[in-house]
């Protein structure tokens, strides 16, 4: 059974204007799409949500999968009376799009993944990671984080610092649950249905979710398209956030 977690959120824009749902990547929280709200909300009303267990949304009471967070995304958008959107998200972010685009296919109108993956890197290895972080806190992620969220040279900057302190606040439940999401996590087999307009967007420098492994959710899908962001990581919408926020405007104008 999957747990529906009540998501906390934020809601910038025009109440008219057409949805944009944002879903962050893990131990991170809804501030991670600072400067995409800034350029967009003026086109867009722009909702943010927190995953569960981090930033201000409940730690998970039960086992997560990425169906269970897909629901508690559409039961979140259903309470606010949202029918159809738009969604981007990053890393796990972008694995609850897919899961919307495949489950909730009506819902969704446009995807975009960044550093995303059908199927992440090394299952095995997170459960490891989640009985690591129960023990001893996300604090035991801090160390390592830098070299795989960002480029070397953004890794001194104050906004690397900003991102660190999301990973710090995350608790360590709700960072083991989503790490056990990430580990049961494979739509490869059912990509090809989704039919809505998907962009894939990877970090060039990207240990986590390598360019080819972004690139194979474009190729997969019924109608992709694939860009890679030079000198980022795996967290390149706050490495690169104008190329990445024009690439997201332009697909959003092209979807509508
Ligand atoms: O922090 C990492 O090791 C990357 C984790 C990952 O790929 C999933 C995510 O960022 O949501």
């Amino acid at each position: 059974m999957t747990t529906e977690t009540t998501l906390h959120h934020r809601i910038d824009g025009p109440e008219s204007a057409p949805v944009l749902v944002l879903g962050p990547s893990l131990g991170t929280d809804l501030h991670l799409f600072d400067a995409q709200v800034q350029a967009l909300a003026d086109r867009y009303r722009v909702l943010r949500f927190d995953l569960p267990g981090h930033g201000g949304s409940p730690a998970p009471g039960s086992p997560q999968t990425m169906s269970g967070m897909a629901a508690a995304v559409i039961a979140l958008l259903d309470r606010l009376g949202v029918e159809r959107f738009h969604y981007a998200g990053v890393s796990i972010g972008g694995a609850i799009g897919q899961q919307l685009a495949l489950d909730h296919s009506r819902r969704v109108l446009s995807l975009a993944v960044l550093a995303s993956a059908a199927r992440f890197a090394d299952p095995g290895s997170w459960p490891e990671r989640a009985a690591i972080v129960r023990a001893n806190g996300t604090e035991a992620m801090v160390a390592s984080r830098p070299g795989t969220w960002f480029v070397r040279s953004f890794a001194r900057t104050d906004e690397a610092r900003r991102l660190l302190e999301m990973l710090r606040a995350t608790t360590a439940e709700g960072y083991a649950g989503c790490c056990e999401a990430i580990s049961t996590f494979d739509v490869r087999e059912r990509l090809g249905e989704v039919e809505v307009p998907v962009l894939a967007i990877a970090g060039a420098e990207d240990p986590a979710t390598p360019p080819e492994m972004v690139r194979l959710i474009a190729d997969t899908v019924a109608n992709g398209r694939f860009e890679v962001v030079e000198d980022s990581a795996h967290l390149l919408n706050a490495e690169k956030p104008e190329r990445v926020t024009e690439l997201l405007a332009a697909h959003l104008a092209a979807t509508e």
